[in-house]
């Protein structure tokens, strides 16, 4: 018989985290501020004025973390560069013990089998740049190009999966339109300048990389399936809007070479002419797409702005403690389009995971997490029936290892698959991450 859930040899099975989310010690050994120190640091911006500045203190502990992942089984761990930690001012001076903290770490990662995923921009811009205009300033792909040629050069062969940028639309939906997250702008005609940099940074750190470079790299985007709530026209349209603004405006450039016409329609005076050399610098080729998967949105038109299209939530339906639906159909349905839309490059589901309300740590130290051992279950089987539909799909991160930092709601959400206890500091593998060592140990056949 054959195994009902047999994935590819050479499936990576890993976890995700993120500097800032993890990391701690922010301003230790000579790394510089980044816009999040001081977005966290302003008053009123994050849930209960929690800051990075503890976090999961894994600066310190990563020996012990890396530990953690071997016993867990895993094959690759995805994380990023905190950029300051490197290079302090952003450019120019490299700060040598920042560099070596993910040298040793990278180190660690191959020593116990675990395959390095390396994500050089996850939201924390050296603050040094941003008051140098930050992701609005054009001079923004030369710095990430540099940031990129160093890491690169010092990494590069150990590292040997490399993306550029975490979530665009996150960065400039939620840093430069609706100010949710650092750099907390609130502007609809410096979003679409934010949105095209981040993509020209992009395509400028792809450029340096492979100059220095001899192995992959890619670009993670966020991508929530929209479906229509009615067939009414109007509802149609704004589902339409709604993908465009949110799935494509990052794959189009990237990919194909231009934007999606919707965008001009929704940003309209604020939708600049870009310069046709850009697209040439945007679009190059890519190893690999990295697609973080949590939600669908069922969309129909309303007022909201800019994009009058809103969610309709579905009553029947488990909401995550984000309030976002569990749909596993919609990632078999993300992977299947990103297939049919951008031909076949091969992918990895870099991002799925669910926070909801975990029991605090029972005698004995377990953590009874059901809802997530679910969540997760059904989005693996998901993965695998876009496998069997002839997605290349090459890895599965579980967001995240650790509960830890969630950007302006803090500690407040807890995604891990080992719960942390911030007052001590103390790791306790979850039912959920027992669960995923078992399916990572049987490569998918306990599913
Ligand atoms: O919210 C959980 C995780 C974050 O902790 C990661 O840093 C980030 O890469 C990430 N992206 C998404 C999906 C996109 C999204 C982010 C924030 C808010 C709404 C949607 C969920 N997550």
């Amino acid at each position: 018989m054959t195994d009902a859930f047999a994935f590819p040899d050479g499936f990576l099975w890993g976890a995700a985290t993120a500097a800032h989310q993890i990391e701690g010690s922010p301003l230790a050994d000579g790394a510089g501020p980044s816009i999040w120190t001081r977005f966290a640091h302003t008053p009123g911006l994050t849930h209960n004025g929690d800051t990075g500045d503890v976090a999961c203190d894994h600066y310190r502990r990563w020996k012990d973390d890396v530990r953690l992942m071997r016993e867990l089984g895993l094959t690759a761990y995805r994380f990023s560069v905190s950029w300051s930690r490197v290079l302090p001012e952003g450019t120019g001076r490299v700060n040598p013990a920042g560099l070596d903290f993910y040298s040793r770490l990278v180190d660690a990662l191959l020593e116990a089998g675990i395959e390095p995923l390396l994500t050089l921009y996850h939201w924390d811009l050296p603050a040094a740049l941003d008051d140098r205009g930050g992701w609005l300033n054009r001079d923004c792909a030369g710095w990430f190009a540099e940031y990129a040629t160093v890491m690169a050069k010092a990494l590069d062969g150990r590292v040997r999966k490399w993306v550029t940028l975490n979530e665009p639309w996150v960065i400039t939906d939620g840093g430069y339109l609706h100010g949710a997250l650092a750099p907390g702008h609130r502007n609809k005609y410096e979003a679409p300048i934010a949105s095209h940099n981040l993509m020209r940074a992009h395509g400028a750190a792809v450029q340096a990389y492979r100059a220095v470079g001899r192995h992959e790299i890619g670009l993670v985007v966020n991508i929530e399936p929209k479906y229509p709530a009615s067939d009414a026209p109007e509802d149609q349209t704004a589902t339409r809007r709604a993908h465009a603004y949110m799935n494509e405006q990052y794959l189009h450039p990237a990919l194909l070479g231009h934007y999606p016409p919707e965008l001009r329609e929704i940003f309209g005076d604020a939708w600049p002419d870009w310069p046709a050399e850009d697209f040439a610098l945007i679009r190059q080729p890519l190893d690999f797409l990295g697609i973080n998967y949590y939600t669908r949105n069922v969309t129909r038109a309303d007022g909201s702005w800019p994009l009058k299209a809103g969610a309709v939530k579905q009553p029947s339906a488990t909401y995550t403690e984000t309030g976002w639906e569990v749909f596993p159909q919609g990632l078999t349905d993300t992977l299947l389009w990103v297939r049919r839309t951008y031909g076949d490059i091969p992918l990895y589901v870099t991002e799925n995971g669910a926070a909801f309300f975990d029991p605090p740590v029972a005698e004995g130290g377990r953590v009874r997490d059901p809802l997530r051992i679910d969540y997760l279950r059904r989005h693996l089987r998901a993965v695998h029936e876009a496998i069997r539909a002839g997605c290349d799909i090459r890895g599965y991160m579980v967001w995240s290892l650790l509960d830890n930092l969630e950007w302006s709601l803090g500690y407040s959400k807890r995604f891990g698959i080992v719960h942390v206890n911030y007052a001590t500091q103390q790791r306790t593998v979850k039912d959920s991450g027992r669960w995923y060592a078992n399916v990572v140990r049987s490569h998918g056949r306990a599913l």
